[in-house]
């Protein structure tokens, strides 16, 4: 049924085959393909409707947004066309984003102006709490894994959203996936000597943001990267407990928000959540990956903790293992090598030498400590001088050849280390050496911990390896052929010219592991974690990527196929 686009109309809806709204006369058309069926919203600059486009087949659904200002004052049209104008700009910009609707049609008719984009079918998150109820730790966790990556992207372009929030997030029906909508606030600084005072605040309300949501920088009209993390950090807190903004107390002598005591989180979430939402800009996350690092980095703190301590395994005692922390531990004194983490280590592994406390309380102090490094750990765009050693060890590569290479700077030598043929480096620190079949009985006996180990050129096709640490082993052309790998951590590792055919590497940790010329063929890598992987002449033919952490520079250095199904699902072509 046709609707009418004047908002003031008193009854907007038409019968069909209708040309001009019958009861206020207005066109019912326009450009002669875009029929307005439901209104979506409206404020003071106009109003959304859902429309179906004519002139294509099939009559597409779209949004289309309109721009007419209530207050006729031409300073204030004039800038309110502005701010529309740029955020069709905006979306032109960044709207080939398969996660941020599509820019379809830009035009003005009229006084007034138009605005068409994609409709995403779907419920926002505020709808969706709404409905089943505020998410758990998890669910919001996964929901930042998902939405910090379209937000650095968004970042990348220059851009900052201004108004994320969950009523402003949504889950598309077809595929589950978040898209950020309303890019009306993304918007450069509005002049406010231009307008008078109540103009004024209309157009500053527009262009600000949601008040609760943004921060107070944002408030202050000087908007930051960091504002959208402030924002999300809010959005997080609605999501754990549909709560909105104004709903939290505040600390009456900073202006923060007291929102620790509503939600039911580990001390870790807090910590990072805390950090998001810190009313400073300067002790704030600084930019997406910041945060995301410090959420990835969490699940795996335990076993990269139990890479850091001496073995107690059957396996581990036929040779001792490394006393020192491996990363950054090189010869040139990085800050973290040598700094309070190597020295806490050595000081848990001398005790492990004489009478020493149970190895899981050994560990999780360490993995405490590393903890404590990250949380007093310094801003993105701090110096990197006084970088807490997690950031450092998952610090995206600066050049080329740290991506290809797996290596993460002079100091470090780990076993995925290539020398100027290609080849591995020998490690100069001694590995556990065993069998296969050793390392199947001790699987079987509950041993998980295979950190550190050399397991070259070793028959595991079809070992059921699920869960276990590989943290820095060598497996160097080992046949893993139909092993299944699930949610094993395999940081550093080297598995260059390993055979992985087939193998199950589904929620792997492969970060800056050596996968050089490994044949992955048919590997089930999905929501695997490949950031800094080497991935040079790997055969991911008939692979499915499918929700795995990638990047296009990765794939393009790696040998895909019509059948390898790539990170957003779908089949791909690269050679
Ligand atoms: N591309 C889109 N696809 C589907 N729904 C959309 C899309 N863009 C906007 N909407 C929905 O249309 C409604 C109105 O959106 P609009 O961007 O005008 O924001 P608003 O809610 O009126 O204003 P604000 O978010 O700034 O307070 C909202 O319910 C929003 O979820």
């Amino acid at each position: 049924m046709p609707y009418c686009f004047n908002p003031s109309c008193p009854n907007p809806e038409n019968l069909v085959n209708t040309e001009h709204c019958q009861t206020c006369g207005a066109k019912l058309l326009l450009r002669d393909r875009y029929q307005a069926i439901r209104g979506l919203g409206q404020g003071g600059f106009g109003a959304t409707f859902l429309a179906l486009n004519k002139g294509l087949p099939g009559e597409p659904q779209c949004v289309i947004k309109q721009l007419r200002p209530s207050n006729n004052a031409p300073n204030v049209i004039e800038m309110a066309r502005d701010l529309f104008k740029r955020e069709a700009k905006t979306l032109g910009k960044i709207g080939s984003h398969p996660e941020i609707p599509t820019l379809m049609d830009y035009f003005d008719e009229g006084s007034e102006f138009y605005l068409v984009q994609e409709f995403v079918n779907g419920l926002t998150l505020q709808q969706e709490v709404k409905q089943n109820g505020p998410f758990t730790e998890v669910g919001v966790r996964q929901f930042l894994s998902e939405i910090l990556p379209l937000i650095q992207y968004i970042h990348s372009q220059q851009v900052i959203h201004r108004d994320i929030k969950p009523a402003n997030i949504i889950r598309r029906n077809h595929d589950r996936k978040l898209v950020l909508i309303d890019f009306g606030a993304v918007k450069d600084q509005v002049n406010p000597a231009a307008a008078s005072a109540s103009e004024q605040t209309a157009l500053t309300s527009y262009a600000i943001g949601t008040p609760g949501y943004a921060p107070p920088e944002q408030m202050a009209m000087r908007p930051v990267y960091s504002s959208d993390i402030y924002a999300l950090g809010v959005t997080c807190l609605f999501l754990l407990t549909g709560k909105a903004p104004k709903d939290f107390g505040y600390d009456p002598r900073t202006g923060e928000m007291q929102w620790r005591k509503s939600i039911d989180v580990g001390d870790n979430f807090a910590e990072v959540l805390a950090k998001m939402l810190d009313a400073s800009v300067k002790h704030r996350y600084q930019m997406s990956n910041d945060v995301l690092r410090a959420l990835e980095m969490e699940p795996y703190l335990e076993s990269l903790a139990q890479g850091m301590i001496k073995p107690t395994t059957a396996t581990d005692k036929a040779t001792s293992k490394p006393t020192k922390p491996r990363w950054g531990g090189g010869t040139t004194g990085s800050s973290m090598g040598s700094g309070s983490m190597g020295s806490s280590s050595a000081r848990v592994d001398q005790g492990a030498s004489g009478g020493q406390p149970n190895r899981s309380a050994k560990v999780s102090e360490i993995a405490e400590r590393i903890r404590q490094r990250r949380a007093a750990g310094g801003t993105a765009k701090g110096s990197g001088q006084g970088r807490p050693d997690s950031t450092q060890v998952f610090a995206a590569p600066r050049s080329r050849s740290n991506t290809s290479g797996g290596q993460r700077g002079s100091s470090a030598k780990s076993g995925n280390d290539l020398g100027s043929s290609g080849q591995p480096v020998e490690n100069r620190l001694a590995r556990t050496r065993c069998t296969a079949e050793q390392v199947v009985s001790n699987y079987a006996k509950g041993v998980r911990d295979f950190a550190y180990h050399e397991l070259s050129n070793l028959d595991l096709s079809k070992a059921l390896l699920a869960d276990v640490n590989f943290h820095d082993s060598r497996l160097f052309k080992t046949n893993l052929q139909g092993a299944d790998l699930t949610n094993t951590t395999l940081s550093q590792a080297n598995f260059s010219q390993c055979i992985l055919r087939d193998a199950i590497l589904a929620r792997a940790f492969m970060n800056y592991t050596n996968l050089q010329n490994a044949d992955l063929r048919g590997a089930d890598l999905s929501y695997a974690h490949l950031s800094n992987a080497n991935l040079r002449g790997a055969n991911l033919s008939g692979a499915n990527l499918t929700g795995a952490k990638i990047s296009e520079e990765q794939l393009a250095l790696a040998k895909t196929s019509w059948n390898t199904t790539m990170p957003n699902g779908k089949a791909g072509w690269r050679q």
